[in-house]
């Protein structure tokens, strides 16, 4: 470990962000009963800009008259390239109570920006007396984003969460698609021309990879939550749950939902199971046992655990007491 120990995030649950637009508060009180451990009411792309005013009158009197139980409730601002978003902050900061949590700030490209939306909430806060600080989360989408990662990883106390926005984040890249995250039937390898002329396996990386980990490594080093984002086709549990799973694997913690149908998958796949639990606690217990008997490298069911599988397995147990507790 390096001299500069890695800060840990904020200690809550966030498997799944549920979104809903600003303009359908109709829907509020099923967010608020649903089992996403994240709300965002959406003032941003689900609200078309006739209905910005009236979507951010919605959310501002659902923040106060909703019971959102112990979720953590966002509002998705407009980005800082539009006339909305300073609207969207004094609005919520003058006219909410203090049951908001966080804003989502979209398209952030660099560490400026959220220099910016900082200077703006402190002033309204200090103006207004508010006594609860509010949190910021953020969305990774476009390719200023994905350059300028960890300076935005790194641009503030307030960040608790960094989520994948692979929508914009594809058009930003110039990248030939429509659908909104998952396998991309552009993006494969083919097998070499086979001597017998057979079929050809054809394998779909994932065009995603990079910026997850790039997402994740920023994350982990900032003390910040890395989280996927939306999943567009909501007809789709096993394309929703094998994105998660690449995603939970390569270390995010949660998965946007943008449809109700798309919360249990995600709390499913970002929730460590039973066995996964089981097996963490029999390599912390071959550790201590190893420890005793002065041994650092043991083995466990014919493999190879050190003091590193100490550290891997934590992790799981960590999760899994973190969602137990909240
Ligand atoms: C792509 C880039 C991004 O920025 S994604 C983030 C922004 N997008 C969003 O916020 C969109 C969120 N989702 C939605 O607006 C809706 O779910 C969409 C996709 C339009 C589908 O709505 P709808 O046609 O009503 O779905 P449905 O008939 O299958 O609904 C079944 C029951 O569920 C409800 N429902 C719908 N959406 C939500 C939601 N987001 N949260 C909570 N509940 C929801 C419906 O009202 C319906 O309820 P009921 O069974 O009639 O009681
Ligand atoms: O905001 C989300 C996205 O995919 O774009
Ligand atoms: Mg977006």
């Amino acid at each position: 470990m390096s001299f500069t120990v890695q800060p840990a995030p904020v200690a809550r649950p966030n498997r799944c962000q549920l979104f809903g637009p600003g303009s359908r508060p109709a829907i509020f009180p099923k967010m608020a009963a649903s089992a996403a451990d994240v709300v965002n009411l959406d003032l941003e792309d689900a609200v078309a800009p006739s209905d910005k005013e009236s979507a951010r009158a919605n959310i501002i009197r659902a923040i106060d008259e909703i019971d959102w139980g112990r979720k953590t409730l966002s509002v998705r601002i407009n980005g800082l390239d539009t006339p909305y978003w300073y609207r969207d902050i004094v609005d919520l900061l003058e006219q909410a109570g203090e049951r908001l949590d966080l804003i989502m700030i979209p398209k952030v490209g660099n560490a400026r920006d959220l220099y910016a939306v900082e200077a703006l909430v402190a002033a309204v806060e200090a103006a207004k007396g508010r006594k609860k600080k509010l949190g910021f989360e953020v969305i990774i989408e476009t390719a200023a984003g994905l350059a300028h990662i960890e300076e935005i990883a790194a641009a503030t106390p307030r960040l608790q969460a960094m989520s994948f926005g692979p929508a914009d984040y594809a058009a930003s890249m110039g990248m030939q698609t429509t659908a909104i995250g998952g396998t991309q039937p552009g993006y494969y390898m083919i097998e070499d021309a086979r001597e017998d002329g057979g079929p050809r396996a054809v394998h779909y990386p994932d065009p995603w990879h990079h910026v997850s980990v790039a997402m994740v490594a920023a994350c982990r080093t900032h003390g910040v939550l890395p989280v996927d984002g939306p999943f567009g086709d909501f007809s789709d549990p096993e394309g929703f749950r094998a994105q998660a799973r690449r995603s939970a694997t390569l270390g995010m913690v949660g998965k946007w939902a943008i449809h109700p149908s798309q919360v249990a998958l995600a709390n499913e796949v970002f929730t460590p199971s039973d066995a996964a639990i089981a097996q963490a606690q029999r390599v912390l217990e071959a550790m201590e046992a190893a420890k005793k008997a002065g041994s650092g490298a043991v083995t466990l069911d014919g493999k190879l655990i050190d003091l590193a599988s100490i550290r891997q397995a934590e992790v799981i147990v960590k999760q899994a007491e973190l969602i137990a507790a909240g």
